[in-house]
Parts: C-alpha cells; sequence; structure tokens
C-alpha cells in the first residue's frame, strides 16, 4: 500500500497482464456478521483485507466472538446460542458504513448497552431512516450528536413485530439489508414482515444479502420489491465454509483499463460475468463504450474494442458504485457522456458528483451536474492538463483518477492520500503497475550521486519513501559482486575481471527491506563492513565488472519511479534523470558519521583510521578511467555538512516539486 502523502503516477502508455483482486467489500462484512450470528463455526475463505472488514472484526471480537485470521482465510465462532454481552460497550466505526448500518440493527434488535461512534465523516452520513425503522419495532436507540446520523447508543429494546415494518428504499438499500439480516434474531414465535416505502434502489445489493441469507439457512419470501417475509423461526445456520467472489466494483477499474489502455488486454481472476453481486452489470456499459469482453466463471478478459469510446447516456441505479468508473472513461470518449440516477452519490463517503465533476475539471474536462446526474465531456489530446486530483478520503475516486494517467497528452497525474484506497483494495496501484507499462523515458528516476558516508543511503531511502517510490542502492551490487568474487577465491584485480564480470552478469541478489541476500543466504553484515566497501571500490574499476551491472540497474525503473544512489548514477546508468543530486559533506564530518554509525552497529571503529580510508576510496573512486565520481553536468550540489537528514530530504523534496508541477493545489 502506498501510505505517502501522493502519489504521481507516469504517463501510462498500455496495459496487459492478470490481476487477482480482493475480496468484494459488501460480501465480506455481509458474510463475517452472518457468521457471528450462526451457532459454531465458519470458515471464510478470500476474506477482504480492508478498513471495512477490520472495523467488523474488530466489533466482532468486542462483542465475544471468536475471530482467527489467517491471511486471506478468518474463522468465526459465532454467537449463536450464547449469551451476548451486558456491559456496555463502545465501537469505533470508523468510515465503515458497510459495518455501521448492520450492526447497528444486529445490536439494537438483540439489546444491550452499545454504542456507536465513527469518524467525523460518518458522523454527517444519515442513519435516520434506518433509527426510524427500528424504532417502529421498538428497538431503543438515542442520537448522541445530530439528529438523523451516528453517534448512536442503542439499549434495550421492547419488540413489537405484528405489523408489517416500513423502512425507505429509496436512501439507501443498506437501511433494508440491515434489518434483513437483523430480524431473524427476532422470529421465535412469529414471521416478520417488512414493507419498503418508496421506490427500492440498489436492488442488486438486495439480491446479494438474499442470496447470502439463503447460504446461512434464512429464506426469505420476496413479493415483489415492496416486502419481504422472515419466516417464524428462522435460524442462521453456517455453511461451514464460504468462499468471498472478487469484488465487482473492483473489477471496475481493470474492466476499464483494458478498454482504454493498449496492449494485449487484461485478464481479471476471481469474478466473472455469473457474479451474485450487481456491480458485475458495469460490463454492460463498458460494453456500449466499446469494451471487448469475454469471460468464465470466475474471470473476465477485456480488451480495447471502439477507440476512441462512444459516449453514452445511462441509467446507473443498478450499479451506483461502478458507474464512477464511467466518468473517467468518458474523457476518452467521442462525445459527452451522461449518467443519471445517482442521487446516492451525494450522500456516499464524500459527495461523489461533486467530487467527480471538480476533479475531471482540473484534469481540463468540461462537466455538467445536477441533483442526481452528471454529464462529461470528452477530452481531446490537446486539453488535458497537469493535475493534482484531490480524493475526499474516497477509495473510488483515487481508484478512478488513476485511470487518467493514459490520457494522450502523456501528462502525470497525481494522486493526493493515495492510501484512502485501503477501504477496498489496499494494493490498488500496486496492482495497476503490475500491469500497466510506458516507455522508460516516463518513470522518473533521482540520482544521488557523491562520496561514501556522504549520506546518499539515507537520503535516497527518505526521498524514496516520501515518494512511494522504488529504491537502488548500486553500491550494494558491487559489495555483493566482491563478495561474490571472494568466496569464488577469485583475487578482486584485473587479472580476474573477466571472471568477476561473469558472476556479475547473472548475480543472484536480492533485497528484502534492509536485508541483502545473495543467493537465499543474508550477506548484509558481511557486505556492510569497511572492508566490504573497500573490496566493492576495487572490483568497481574493472571495466568489465561495471559493464556487467549495467542490466541489473536499469531493470530497477519501475514504476512509479525510482531512487538511485551510487557514484555514477547521473552520469552513465541513469543520464536522462530529470533530478541528479551531487551529495557531499567534508571529509571530517564523513569519518564522524561513518564512525557514529559502526559504533552504533556494534563494530569497534577507529575516526583517524576511518578518515584516512574514506580518503583512500574517494581518491580511487575518482580516479578511476571508468565512470569515475563526479557529479552530473546537470547535477545540483548539496553539501550537508551542516544539515540534518530532514533539512537535506527537505530540500531535495523541494527540488523535486519545482519540477514536477501539478495544477490546482488543494
Ligand atoms: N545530513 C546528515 N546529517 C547527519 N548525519 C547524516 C546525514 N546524512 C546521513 N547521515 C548519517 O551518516 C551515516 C552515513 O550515511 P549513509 O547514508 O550510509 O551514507 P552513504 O550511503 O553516502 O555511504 C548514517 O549513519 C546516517 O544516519
Ligand atoms: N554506482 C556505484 C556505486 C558504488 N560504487 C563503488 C565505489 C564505492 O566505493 C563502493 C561502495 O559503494 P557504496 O555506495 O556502498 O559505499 P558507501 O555506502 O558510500 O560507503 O562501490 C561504484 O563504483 N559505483
Amino acid at each position: 500500500m502506498f501510505s505517502t502523502a501522493f502519489l504521481d503516477l507516469p504517463a501510462l502508455q498500455g496495459a496487459s497482464g492478470t490481476v487477482t483482486l480482493p475480496g468484494s467489500k459488501s460480501i465480506s462484512n455481509r458474510v463475517l456478521l452472518l457468521s457471528a450470528l450462526c451457532q459454531g463455526t465458519t470458515v471464510v475463505h478470500d476474506l477482504l483485507d480492508s478498513d471495512d472488514t477490520r472495523v467488523m472484526l474488530a466489533a466482532l471480537r468486542q462483542l465475544g466472538c471468536g475471530v482467527e485470521v489467517a491471511g486471506t482465510t478468518v474463522t468465526i465462532t459465532g454467537l449463536g446460542g450464547r449469551a451476548w454481552p451486558t456491559e456496555a460497550i463502545e465501537f469505533f466505526m470508523g468510515n465503515a458504513g458497510t459495518a455501521m448500518r448492520p450492526l447497528t440493527a444486529a445490536l439494537a434488535v438483540q439489546g444491550g448497552d452499545f454504542t456507536l461512534k465513527g469518524v467525523p465523516r460518518m458522523h454527517e452520513r444519515p442513519i435516520g431512516d434506518l433509527v426510524d425503522a427500528l424504532r417502529e419495532l421498538g428497538c431503543a436507540i438515542d442520537y448522541l450528536g445530530n439528529d438523523g446520523y451516528p453517534p448512536l447508543r442503542v439499549r434495550q429494546p421492547s419488540l413489537q413485530l405484528d405489523k408489517p415494518i416500513p423502512v425507505r428504499g429509496d436512501v439507501s438499500s443498506q437501511f433494508l439489508t440491515a434489518l434483513l439480516m437483523a430480524l431473524p434474531l427476532a422470529t421465535q414465535d412469529r414471521a416478520i414482515t417488512i414493507e419498503v416505502v418508496g421506490e427500492l434502489i440498489s436492488k442488486p445489493y438486495i439480491e446479494i444479502t438474499l442470496n447470502l441469507l439463503a447460504r446461512y439457512g434464512i429464506a426469505v419470501e420476496r413479493q415483489g420489491w415492496e416486502r419481504f417475509v422472515i419466516p417464524e423461526g428462522s435460524r442462521y445456520q453456517s455453511p461451514g465454509t464460504i468462499h468471498v467472489e472478487a469484488d465487482a466494483s473492483s473489477a471496475s477499474y481493470f474492466i476499464a483499463l483494458g478498454a482504454i489502455a493498449e496492449g494485449k488486454g487484461i485478464r481479471i481472476q476471481g469474478v466473472g460475468a455469473d457474479s451474485i453481486q450487481g456491480d458485475i452489470r458495469f460490463m454492460d456499459a463498458a460494453e456500449q463504450m466499446g469494451a471487448k469482453i469475454t469471460s468464465g466463471p470466475n474471470w473476465l478478459e477485456i480488451q480495447r474494442g471502439a477507440w476512441p469510446l462512444k459516449g453514452i447516456t445511462l441509467d446507473c441505479n443498478h450499479i451506483p458504485d461502478a458507474a464512477m468508473t464511467l466518468a473517467v472513461m468518458a474523457l476518452y470518449a467521442d462525445g459527452p457522456t451522461t449518467l443519471r440516477n445517482i442521487a446516492s452519490w451525494r450522500v456516499k463517503e464524500t459527495d461523489r458528483i461533486a467530487a467527480m465533476a471538480n476533479e475531471s475539471r482540473k484534469l481540463g474536462a468540461t462537466v455538467e451536474e445536477g441533483p442526481d446526474w452528471i454529464t462529461i465531456h470528452a477530452l481531446p489530446a490537446g486539453q488535458w492538463k497537469r493535475a493534482s486530483i484531490h480524493t475526499y478520503d474516497d477509495h473510488r475516486v483515487a481508484m478512478c483518477f488513476s485511470l487518467a494517467a493514459f490520457n494522450a497528452a502523456q501528462v502525470p497525474v497525481r494522486i493526493e492520500d493515495p492510501k484512502c484506497v485501503a477501504k477496498t483494495f489496499p494494493d490498488y496501484f500496486e496492482a495497476l503497475f503490475s500491469v500497466a507499462h510506458t516507455a522508460a523515458q516516463n518513470i522518473p528516476v533521482i540520482c544521488i550521486d557523491g562520496p561514501t558516508a556522504s549520506g546518499k543511503g539515507t537520503l535516497a531511502s527518505r526521498v524514496a519513501a516520501a515518494l512511494g517510490y522504488h529504491y537502488l542502492d548500486s553500491g550494494a551490487l558491487y559489495r555483493v559482486t566482491a563478495h561474490a568474487a571472494l568466496q569464488a577465491g577469485l583475487t578482486l584485480e584485473a587479472i580476474d575481471e573477466a571472471a568477476i564480470a561473469k558472476l556479475a552478469r547473472s548475480l543472484p541478489v536480492r533485497f528484502e527491506g534492509d536485508q541483502v541476500l545473495l543467493d537465499g543466504v543474508d550477506v548484509t553484515d558481511a557486505i556492510r563492513s569497511e572492508q566490504g566497501g573497500m573490496n566493492a571500490s576495487k572490483v568497481s574499476v574493472l571495466p568489465a565488472v561495471r559493464d556487467a551491472l549495467v542490466d541489473l540497474q536499469h531493470s530497477f525503473q519501475r514504476l512509479p519511479g525510482l531512487l538511485a544512489d551510487g557514484r555514477d548514477m547521473g552520469t552513465v546508468i541513469f543520464p536522462e534523470a530529470p533530478l541528479k543530486v551531487f551529495l557531499t559533506a567534508s571529509a571530517a564530518k564523513r569519518a564522524e558519521r561513518r564512525h557514529k554509525q559502526l559504533i552504533s552497529k556494534g563494530f569497534s571503529a577507529n575516526i583517524d583510521a576511518l578518515r584516512a580510508d574514506l580518503e583512500a576510496r574517494d581518491a580511487r573512486d575518482m580516479s578511476r578511467s571508468v565512470a569515475p565520481l563526479k557529479p552530473a553536468q546537470d547535477a545540483l550540489q548539496l553539501d550537508n555538512s551542516s544539515l540534518t537528514i530532514e533539512a537535506s530530504v527537505e530540500q531535495v523534496m523541494v527540488w523535486w516539486q519545482s519540477r514536477q508541477v501539478f495544477g490546482s493545489p488543494t
């Protein structure tokens, strides 16, 4: 997951390959709650690991359910047949609507002393219609803040279930889902009828609920979309084992990707055209816009068909979440696209109509909006602008606008607060980068070259962390090469140049966090010694060895970008890099830093000897004939002798930002 303040997506050119999608959010949280209400144990496979499911799991633990998590498999031991807690419990629901609504209903029907709170945005998301319905049937619920919104306090109910229970269906189908899942708890001596008031929106989500209730032994009788009868004596029965389908709403981004990007096509694993999720019908809309889609029981394959895409007008009531993706596809169309019947967008994680309109406009698009519709006009190649996309703590806004990186103008796109995708798809950007491709010149590289102990590694890895970029410690490659050569019984002199180069060409080296592995063996400590540095300096003089390591170094230039530290990053390996920094510090300072570093790692060290060593190493590195240590012509010099690490990082970030100007700062 990218936890950076922003993520800059380079201009992307194509996409091909397979993505395996995480489990559906809607199915995951329903399955968790239903498993919690059963007697006995349910093994849930392929559960989504996300903010929403974590909130639900935490709440279930607080209630006393058994919860064992092993990767994406979670074993739940339910509360059925057991006593519910009688002590007061406070639940923190974050911004997880799919946990808040059904849990409120179940707690209110069961009764106790429960408080449900969330983040400020959760306290702005209406829940009044659900509370009204629950109060109607005798539940005791108080508003602790504003009427109609969380936080809530739930107490012991005095249930009156003889009359049909009315619930509004035209605001959020989650209210009906919440009642359908909670009320089987109260059917000991009567059937319960729920009546929908107003036109029911998002029917496909109700179908998911009914489908899953059936899997848990509750056979709800549906009379049209107006009445739902839960039979007398309904009892949750664990299915034993259940698999969560991949999320069809998440699939929409990759369906759109296949339709937009040039390439051999995208295969989506984990969900097929026969999915029980309503958002799978996004397929049809994407096909109308031009996508070519084939599918099997658990997979979809998408290719670009019509290009540019075709603008459409669509009633999106049946695909409220996935329809947002159409708004970004619309930018690549041959005419305007109008999405209608999307009033529910206004009360989601953010006002999504406003969000999609604002952010599309930043990219240069013309957009019109109304209370329950939006029209997005196509964006011709010459009119795309570099934009910094504000994401409103809304995962879908972030994922949608990542698709803008395929623009014909080849301008990069900045996504602010990329970690908001954690709500449903924590590794969304990793998945995108695993199939997207672009020309090497589009993938930015920041080079940090300089003498030993100037702080290159520290600076490069911190900037990489701040930008979400990869990190290449090129010195480690020379260190590992020298280590491998010595292990193979070679000298580090010219006489063994060809043999060392051969070793270097297929060096089985792997970086795992701070560890360096050679052929699976941890060699971190062995190569990090001062002797290791000196040995590296010796092999690095040999031209054939340098040549042998070029391809390996280039292979680190991957999406979304790279920080490379060494001696010749800017001069030889990445001469086109858009930012090159030559980092120096006085020899006295560097000796002092290295001394501290070694002592803190438990090595003994003498500061004068260190200084002599590093000056000898500098001399060798600067005087060698091939790729000597020197600043690239266009490098910016940074002497950090009297700068803190933070100040050095800040300086490089300022230089980088000044070369990466995105419009409309927020
Ligand atoms: N600007 C700085 N101010 C003070 N200490 C620094 C600074 N930059 C790096 N250091 C410290 O100096 C030591 C050497 O840094 P390192 O990144 O390993 O250098 P290099 O990669 O250039 O050999 C580390 O202990 C690091 O914490
Ligand atoms: N791009 C590079 C990186 C390192 N080298 C050589 C020269 C250096 O003295 C050694 C060790 O480099 P390394 O960056 O690990 O050394 P320091 O951490 O700066 O002490 O490798 C090189 O020639 N070219």
